[in-house]
């Protein structure tokens, strides 16, 4: 199995404040691999190392040669006086074809919607939008930054099931980031469980299951009260690992 991306042991700080130490992050071909952690676990920051927008202190990043990656950002700030319709808004991307259009807005299920105006999509179909975007170029590789940030229930299961899909239908690689793992569960092979290191990582059963997701979401991941965890670490108040157990951090035991 070929792996399209592959970073060891990579590290940074911004000023003086570790927000990655040794993490290591590969994806294969046709894997979907979803990073889960909280505010600030460094998700973006390894994203963007990923991409190569961001340079590591320390650690090696492997991409495969000649990587075609599509980016999907979290948002984007179209101004409303624009006159821009759907169809237009991808025609921006230099060198696409009509026919290249008609086949992502088909793809994100938004060919009836090529006429109108980007301002009045949805937030779902905006999301949609952006991926189709990001498709364009067919990648390898497809990086979704929260790609369902702000949607509904029944958007976000619409995005979950169209990357799934997109997936199966044209071979890419996903590597996506979700604050969600009850919702991305069905739409992901690997999920790696992020805190400014590796807290767990696995196939989205296993994590659920996993003491250490628990501790990392406590008050939130379901079920709580059904798991007793024994830690080897714990964080201090600004995400630092200490070895040991923490009693603060094990309330809900
Ligand atoms: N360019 C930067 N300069 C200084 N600090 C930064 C920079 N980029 C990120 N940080 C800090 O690094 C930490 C991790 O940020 P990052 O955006 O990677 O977290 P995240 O897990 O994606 O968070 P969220 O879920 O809130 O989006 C945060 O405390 C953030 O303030």
């Amino acid at each position: 199995m070929s792996t399209l991306l592959d970073l060891k042991n990579i590290t940074k700080s911004f000023g003086g404040r570790t927000v990655l130490q040794d993490v290591d992050l590969s994806v294969d071909a046709r894997e979907i691999v979803t990073l889960i952690g909280p505010n600030g676990a460094g998700k973006s920051t390894l994203m963007k190392i990923a991409l190569g927008l961001t340079a590591p202190d320390s650690g090696e990043v492997g991409r495969k040669k000649g990587l075609v990656i599509g980016y999907m950002p979290q948002k984007l700030a179209i101004d409303d006086t624009l006159p821009l319709q759907v169809e237009d808004f991808l025609k921006l991307r230099p060198g696409v074809t009509g026919e290249a259009v008609d086949e992502v807005l088909e793809t994100v299920r938004l060919s009836r919607f090529c006429k109108s105006p980007v301002q009045r999509l949805s937030g779902g179909e905006m999301q949609r939008l952006l991926m189709a975007r990001a498709l364009l170029g067919n990648p390898d590789l497809l990086v979704l930054d929260e790609p369902v940030q702000g949607i509904d229930i029944a958007g976000q299961e619409e995005i979950y099931r169209l990357i799934k899909q997109t997936r199966d239908d044209r071979g890419c690689s996903v590597l996506m980031i979700s604050h969600d793992l009850h919702l991305v569960m069905s739409a992901t092979d690997r999920v790696i469980c992020l805190n400014h290191h590796i807290c767990c990582q696995g196939a989205p059963e296993s994590v659920r299951d996993n003491p250490d997701y628990h501790a990392l979401f406590a008050g939130s991941a379901e079920n709580i009260s059904m798991y007793t965890h024994h830690h080897d670490h714990h964080h201090d108040s600004r995400g630092n690992i200490v070895p040991g157990p923490h009693d603060e951090a094990c309330d809900h035991d």
